[in-house]
């Protein structure tokens, strides 16, 4: 196990993460990424000048994690906007470039109803643009302050659920700044432990096949200062069997009307462990995450991906710095020929839920009338 224990000073802050931002040089309006791919190794920006770009960039995961995928989706509007591209086409494009995490359809068409409303009151096309950039940066915004509230909000959660001293939480796949426009969801409550002298161990999985959670977390954890550990996906159980965790924190790519949670695949496995040894298991998401469209899990459209990412190992950044490979292009691990099965997603139902935290509060015991609800109270909230 790779162990990293608290190196800074608690107080001292690293600067935010460039995850994203749109700039406007003389050659014409980009969106710049941090290229999640070459994480850990290297801090390398991606520009998108176009939106096959961007879809490429997503498909690929250099920008990746539902309220990211969101506000790249709305700021691709705007990108194609702004470049005089084909709105509606990009529009599709855009949609249509991953499946499961419902955040970026929605940015796509929150920048995009902008764009249009704007077309139909007579603004011409720079005006236009004008408003799907506007869109995009107010859901930046409202992204970033539903990380605060998620915080605050999971933190008086779990010293509710756990009592007492320092927490130790296990979370998997990636769900910081990384994700987000401002410190995540699952992460970001993780972060408010540690800076309360609450958090005793972050536990990272390595998430399997991509390892969000050993290039990503422990960049974030280490950033930070965490205490954190890193596991193999497969050591959870004997973690949990151990006594070793206190609560499980975990993030959401799309959250059915019953309360069913899509997320990275590997979720499901520890709500099972977490049940099984009577340890909250908390999902943290904004409510952009809540699809009240799609009825349950089964309805959940789950990402299947390349059998090579699986067969092979894929980050090349992490294993030669400096390639230029992308994921992908990785190190053969079984014969040639080899079949995979690889989802991206898995989905957790309601029971194997402790509670939802979102920015509006949190929902326990988990059930579609309380997610119903919440939503509901949050819309007055909204209009109010
Ligand atoms: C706040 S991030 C929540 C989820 O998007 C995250 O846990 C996740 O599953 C990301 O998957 P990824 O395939 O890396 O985009």
């Amino acid at each position: 196990m790779a162990d990293q224990d608290a190196q800074f000073p608690a107080g001292a802050e690293p600067p935010a993460l460039p995850t994203l931002r749109w700039e406007e040089p003389p050659e014409g309006p980009v969106l710049v990424l941090l290229d999640q791919t070459r994480l850990p190794a290297e801090e390398v920006e991606l520009v998108c000048t176009d939106v096959p770009a961007l879809v490429q960039a997503i498909q690929v995961l250099a920008v990746r994690g539902a309220p990211l995928l969101g506000l790249a989706g709305a700021y691709g509007v705007a990108l194609a906007a702004a470049r005089g591209y084909d709105v509606e086409e990009a529009v599709a494009l855009l949609e249509r470039a991953r499946p499961t995490a419902v955040n970026l359809g929605s940015g796509v068409r929150h920048a995009a109803a902008a764009y249009r409303e704007a077309v139909a009151k007579g603004a011409g096309s720079e005006q236009a643009a004008a408003s799907a950039l506007a869109a995009a940066r107010e859901l930046h915004r409202a992204d970033a302050e539903a990380s605060v509230r998620m915080a605050a909000h999971g933190l008086a959660l779990l010293q509710e659920l756990v009592p007492g001293g320092g927490h130790r939480i296990l979370t998997h796949c990636n769900t910081g700044a990384l994700v987000s426009g401002g410190e995540g969801t699952a992460f970001a409550v993780a972060l408010a432990a540690h800076r309360t002298g609450r958090l005793r161990r972050l536990w990272v999985d390595e998430t399997r096949p991509l390892l969000q959670g050993a290039r990503l977390t422990t960049y974030e954890a280490a950033r930070h200062g965490m205490a954190y550990t890193l596991l193999t996906d497969n050591a959870a159980g004997s973690l949990f069997a151990a006594g070793e965790v206190d609560a499980v924190l975990i993030g959401a790519d799309r959250i059915a009307a019953d309360g069913s949670v899509a997320n990275k695949v590997g979720s499901y496995p520890l709500a099972v462990l977490a049940k099984y040894h009577h340890v909250p298991f908390i999902v943290v998401a904004p409510l952009s995450t809540v699809d009240l469209a799609t009825p349950d899990g089964a309805s959940i459209e789950v990402e299947q991906r390349s059998g090579q990412e699986v067969t092979e190992f894929t980050v090349p950044s992490v294993l030669v710095a400096g390639s230029d490979a992308g994921i992908g292009a990785g190190m053969p691990v079984a014969p040639l020929g080899t079949q995979a099965y690889n989802p991206a997603f898995d989905v957790t139902p309601p029971e194997l839920v402790t509670a939802i935290v979102t920015e509006q509060g949190a929902i326990s015991p988990v059930t579609g009338a309380a997610l119903a609800d919440l939503c509901a109270r949050s819309r007055q909230v909204t209009i109010s």
